[in-house]
């Protein structure tokens, strides 16, 4: 059993895209025993995936391995810790770290606690959570990546802070790429490379924000590549951020992509309404700012696209309402916003969605609008409808009008395959988030 789940993971990796492997199948945990064989996986979310998409042929795969029956169940959960080895402890086996250089750190605001979980970031907490919980095992590395202001660096953050609360003597260094960059040239201008690369030997966990930074810089490529190595093979911790998927940066080295993607790689989408406003509400709250309801969901229904927007819109509030001694009232907030606001909604309308995308896909707008199939048009079409359907408050009967005169089961199709693709299919990941922000801009 135990022998035939690699062999078992390895078929698959030749049978599906890498996509859907490093999201869904690699981060499973494999527990044989009496009765079969257990898949842990990290929440309910990738448990039903993984039953609904994988499970039949990893049964088929796993009776030809065996050479009999093989019971494959899938649970959330992961192998004990006890059947690990233990993580690091305080002053653990590896040699002492000289005192790091560098100016990066860990911000300790940033926590589990105070990150709003949500539908478009479930997966990347989930994963995240457990990578704090059980260093260099669970997933090595951790990738998360998605577009600006979504929160990685806040995730990453709170693994880091929550590593070092488990083990207070474990060496936990964050550097934004950027930081990486400038150590590495004064290294090598001051002849200190070596001191440079043994800092990172020692470090336990390492956490590089925003790697999209390296691209086109090969001397960094090439000194970041070792560095991973020797980190994966102590099982140190990596845990990287990227506004992308790291395959689809340009003048990112192959051999680098491969490695970045190696372990468990999770996508961070925009928010859906519900979480952007209760985003809201946590950082008022956080604040000590007072709120109300309708003021909240009035933000989170114009500001789709990014979480620090929000951020920005309730401390421009905060800071009136402060500065003139006013109760921030949705009447209060309409006013201090009102630029911001009128922006967002002009930019939303159904045809202007249909343009954006209809000018993206370069199709003309006939094309989009009309009865053709092809799958040229199909996909624009149905992306066009599924952005309709999130950004304004159009019922699924007019958005079938404005497209054509089409049924509104037509557009909740829409919706639906836009959601599974978004899941499993990067390149229209990318559109899907490029378009919103184009919209909401
Ligand atoms: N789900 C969330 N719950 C609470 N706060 C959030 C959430 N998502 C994002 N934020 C907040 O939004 C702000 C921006 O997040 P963060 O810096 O982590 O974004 P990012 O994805 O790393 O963006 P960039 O790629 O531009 O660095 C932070 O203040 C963070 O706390």
């Amino acid at each position: 059993m135990d022998a035939a789940w690699p062999r078992c993971l390895e078929r698959l990796e030749a049978e599906l895209p890498a996509d859907e492997v490093h999201t869904w199948l690699r981060p499973l945990q494999a527990e044989a025993h009496a009765d079969g064989l257990t898949l842990y996986a990290p929440n309910a979310f990738v448990v039903d995936r993984v039953r609904e998409h994988y499970l039949a042929r990893i049964r088929e795969l796993m009776v030809h391995f065996v050479g009999g029956p093989a019971p494959v169940a899938v649970a959330v959960g992961s192998i004990k810790r006890a059947e690990a080895a233990p993580a690091p402890a305080a002053g653990g086996s590896r040699p002492a770290a000289p005192p790091v250089e560098f100016a990066g750190n860990l911000d300790s605001h940033y926590t589990f606690d105070n990150f709003v979980e949500g539908r478009s970031n479930q997966l990347g907490r989930a994963a995240a959570l457990q990578v704090a919980q059980n260093p260099g095992r669970a997933y090595n590395p951790l990738l998360l990546y998605g577009g600006s202001g979504l929160g990685k660096t806040h995730l990453m953050y709170a693994a880091g802070n929550l590593m070092r609360k488990n083990n207070p003597g474990m060496r936990v260094l964050y550097l934004r790429s950027e930081q990486f960059f400038s150590a590495m040239m004064k290294s090598l201008q001051d002849k200190s490379m070596d001191q440079f690369k043994r800092q990172f030997q020692q470090v336990d966990a390492l956490l590089i924000d925003d790697i999209q930074f390296f691209a086109g810089k090969n001397t960094t490529q090439e000194e970041f590549f070792h560095t991973f190595n020797a980190l994966f093979d102590g099982k140190q911790q990596i845990i990287l951020t990227c506004d992308r998927y790291p395959r689809e940066v340009e003048n990112l080295e192959t051999r680098l992509k491969t490695r970045l993607t190696w372990g468990l790689s999770v996508a961070i989408e925009p928010p859906d309404f519900e979480t952007r406003a209760a985003i809201i509400t946590a950082k008022a709250v956080e604040r000590g700012v007072k709120i109300p309801d309708d003021v909240a969901y009035l933000i989170a229904k114009r500001m789709r696209s990014n979480v620090r927007d929000l951020e920005g819109a309730l401390n421009t509030l905060a800071a009136r309402s402060n500065f003139m001694a006013k109760p921030i009232t949705a009447e209060f907030a309409q006013e201090t916003l009102r630029d911001l606001l009128r922006a967002q909604q002009q930019a939303v309308s159904i045809s202007n969605i249909q343009k954006t995308v209809a000018d993206y896909y370069q199709l003309r707008m006939a094309d989009l609008l009309s009865k053709r199939r092809t799958r040229s048009l199909a996909r624009p079409r149905q992306m066009a409808m599924a952005l309709s359907k999130e950004l304004t408050e159009h019922s699924l009967p007019e958005i079938g009008d404005a497209f054509g005169g089409r049924d509104h089961t037509t557009v909740m199709h829409a919706c639906k395959v836009m959601r599974e693709l978004r899941e499993l299919d990067g390149k229209l990941r990318e559109d899907w988030d490029k378009l919103l922000r184009k919209l909401s801009e």
